[in-house]
């Protein structure tokens, strides 16, 4: 029985908490849930919590609906055109920014699974947010996998494309780029970029039997398989982010601990014989 409790009250976001399980979901349905800045700031603010609470091992992205308007379904259509200004999309602060990017990045680098939930429409920045998480379940009915960045001239170089092109192939992520067509939840699932295609009804209690799964394991295990897995396609980040959970791991040595005493005891550390393994 999921029983979600709202862990914060956003406006653009819904922010739930279950049985080691995080829900964020963004929650403009009438726009199909395009974010603007304070969405984006939100979001971070959500992730941030989900990755710092130990008690969290999974979070699930998606989207709230239906719309209100039209009854249609989203997961997220990207940024929303009409915050956007000459630089960036314009917050509040009258300031532009492109900080969906600076979410990107908290998804790749946290050291938890993270998994889109697809309810419908997966669009521009929507689409890239889907291809950054750990895996994508998509509704069979509803969810649309479709790329308009060359429309609108906000184009993402970074994961959302190149990585993209890792996870689908280099003609396949270019015919997704280069002609916006729309794609099925069951061809993005014969493409590589949809782990499952689930009826939309069980949508989300698949997606919560999936997070279930997931935290049945070895924490340490999936934090250092996530980051094995992005090591190579994140350069001298990819290794600094798995070398940091090697060192947590050090840490938890008879070895670090001799240094750390000897250091604050103001001896030479003796780390013994015979530590040499092979
Ligand atoms: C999503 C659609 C394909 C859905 O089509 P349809 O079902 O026919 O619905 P509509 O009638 O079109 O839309 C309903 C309603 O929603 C409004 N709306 C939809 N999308 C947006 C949006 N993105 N912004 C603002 N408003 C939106 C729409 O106007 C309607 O409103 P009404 O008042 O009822 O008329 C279709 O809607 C569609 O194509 N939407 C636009 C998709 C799009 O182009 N998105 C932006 C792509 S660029 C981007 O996302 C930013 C990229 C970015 O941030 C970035 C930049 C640099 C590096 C990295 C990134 C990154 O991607 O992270």
């Amino acid at each position: 029985m999921i029983e979600w409790k709202t862990v914060k009250e956003y406006e653009d976001i819904t922010y739930k908490k279950c049985n080691g399980v995080a829900r964020i979901a963004f929650n403009r349905p009438e726009i199909r849930n395009a974010f603007r800045p304070k969405t984006t700031s939100e979001l971070y603010d959500a992730f941030y919590d989900a990755s710092e609470d130990p008690s969290i091992g999974v979070v699930l992205l998606s989207g709230e609906g239906p719309s209100p308007k039209d009854g249609g379904w989203a997961f997220c259509s990207g940024g929303d055109q009409k915050a956007r200004g000459h630089q960036g999309y314009v917050g509040e602060d009258g300031r532009h920014r492109l900080n969906i990017l600076e979410v990107q990045r908290l998804i790749r680098f946290m050291p938890k699974a993270v998994i889109a939930v697809v309810p419908g429409w997966a669009v521009g920045g929507g689409h890239s947010l889907h291809v950054v998480c750990d895996l994508t379940l998509a509704s069979k009915e509803h969810a649309i996998f479709k790329q308009t960045d060359a429309d609108v001239t906000s184009f993402d170089g970074g994961y959302g494309s190149a990585y993209l092109a890792k996870m689908v192939g280099q003609k396949k992520a270019r015919e997704i780029f280069f002609l916006g067509r729309n794609y099925s939840a069951q061809e993005a699932f014969e493409m590589g970029m949809v782990n499952a295609v689930i009826p939309h009804d069980e949508l989300e209690d698949t997606a919560y039997e999936w997070a279930q799964e997931i935290l049945a394991k070895s924490p340490t295990s999936i934090r250092m398989l996530k980051f094995a897995m992005n090591l190579t396609d994140d350069g001298m980040v990819g290794q600094q982010v798995f070398a940091g959970e090697a060192t947590r791991l050090a840490y938890m040595t008879e070895e670090a601990q001799e240094g750390r005493n000897a250091f604050l005891e103001k001896r030479k550390p003796d780390f013994g014989k015979d530590k040499w393994i092979s």
